[in-house]
């Protein structure tokens, strides 16, 4: 069954973004979240500071670059394949069916950076993350663009994990989301869906079959998913805690967050990592760009002593090296 409504919260977040926020506006902020995370996971976010502007620029690039690039030019900064210089890698284009979600193709195409990274171990299975991002050529404007964006959304993510610090309670760990995001492995998409045919015409070009899904259920890997989306509505949903699925229609001006994999492991699974989906039937090609506040790929995450008393005193996880998690779940991502 499907809502016909959204009913998602609404959370402000200036009051963090700025060093000297009203104890009050903090306090409704932070109880609100709390609440959001508890029963939801996901949310809408305002108060971020990102002008409507820029995020009509960053939607008008990736749309761009989806219907105008030529498609050869698309296949050069194509993700490597197994067998290239460097191993396959995720950095890159990824063509419509190439992403495949518990066993199926999605029906879309996508560019996917992180940030860039030299250092890592360039030996099987990290050489998957390991280097610099693939970027387009045209639109010409696209790369500096979107790089001034990755910069202004580290901020607002760093905003979010500071309050989610402080709605948690954690006296002296309060600042620990900050500090394990401090070098975020940050992940950007960009990504680019067809309306789903129906009855299927064979619109993956690569031998894939399956179309009934724009993007498969999943939960996200890290910390905190900040998604701007084009105003397509009915794309994308959200698992309900009764099982119900929630269309999360965009907001002008808002931003959609959801949690991570790794924030329900920190707080002993108080806060689930919220499954969810994208089934596009649309008329439009619709494009969305999510942008992923990770923490360091070396940060150790494991349950917080007092997320592990809150619910019922035994740890649920083990501790894990957030690059060890990112690299399972980004290999499973691809035929
Ligand atoms: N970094 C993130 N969350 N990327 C989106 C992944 C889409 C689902 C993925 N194929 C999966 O099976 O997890
Ligand atoms: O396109 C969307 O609205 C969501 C995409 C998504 O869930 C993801 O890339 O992880
Ligand atoms: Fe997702």
């Amino acid at each position: 069954m499907l809502s016909t409504h959204t009913s998602l919260p609404v959370i402000d977040i200036s009051s963090f973004l700025s060093q000297d926020g009203s104890f009050t506006s903090r306090a409704e902020c932070t109880s609100k979240l709390s609440s959001a995370c508890r029963d939801v996971g996901f949310f809408y976010l305002i108060g971020h500071s990102i002008t409507p502007s820029t995020i009509e620029r960053v939607l008008s690039l990736a749309r761009k670059f989806f219907l105008e690039t030529p498609d050869s030019e698309k296949l050069e900064i194509s993700r490597k394949e197994p067998g290239d210089d460097y191993g396959d890698g995720a950095r890159g284009y990824q063509r419509l069916g190439e992403n495949v979600t518990m066993g199926k193709a999605d029906l879309h195409e996508a560019v996917d950076f992180y940030r860039d990274e030299d250092r890592l171990e360039v030996r099987p299975p990290y050489e998957l993350l390991h280097g610099r991002n693939l970027w387009p050529r045209t639109p010409p404007e696209l790369e500096e663009n979107l790089k001034d964006y990755v910069e202004q959304m580290k901020l607002v993510g760093t905003a979010v994990v500071r309050a989610m610090g402080a709605a948690l309670d954690l006296g002296e760990d309060e600042d620990v989301f900050v500090k394990a995001t401090r070098q975020s492995f940050w992940v950007m998409r960009m990504i680019g869906y067809p309306p789903i045919p129906n009855p299927s015409n064979g619109l993956l070009s690569n031998g894939n079959t399956d179309e009934n899904q724009s993007c498969g259920t999943h939960t996200d890997y890290g910390c905190v998913t900040l998604l701007v989306a084009d105003d397509t509505k009915e794309a994308l949903q959200v698992r309900a805690k009764d099982g119900t699925w929630i269309n999360a229609d965009p907001i002008p001006g808002a931003i959609v967050v959801n949690i991570g994999d790794m924030m329900e492991r920190w707080t002993n699974g108080l806060w689930k990592s919220t499954e969810h989906r994208v089934i596009h039937r649309g008329e439009r090609f619709r494009v969305s760009v999510p942008f992923f506040f990770e923490p360091d790929w070396n940060a150790s995450v494991a349950p917080l002593q007092k997320c592990v008393k809150e619910t019922g005193g035994k740890s649920e996880y083990g501790g894990i090296r957030y690059g060890d998690h990112l690299t399972a779940k980004v290999r499973g991502n691809f035929y």
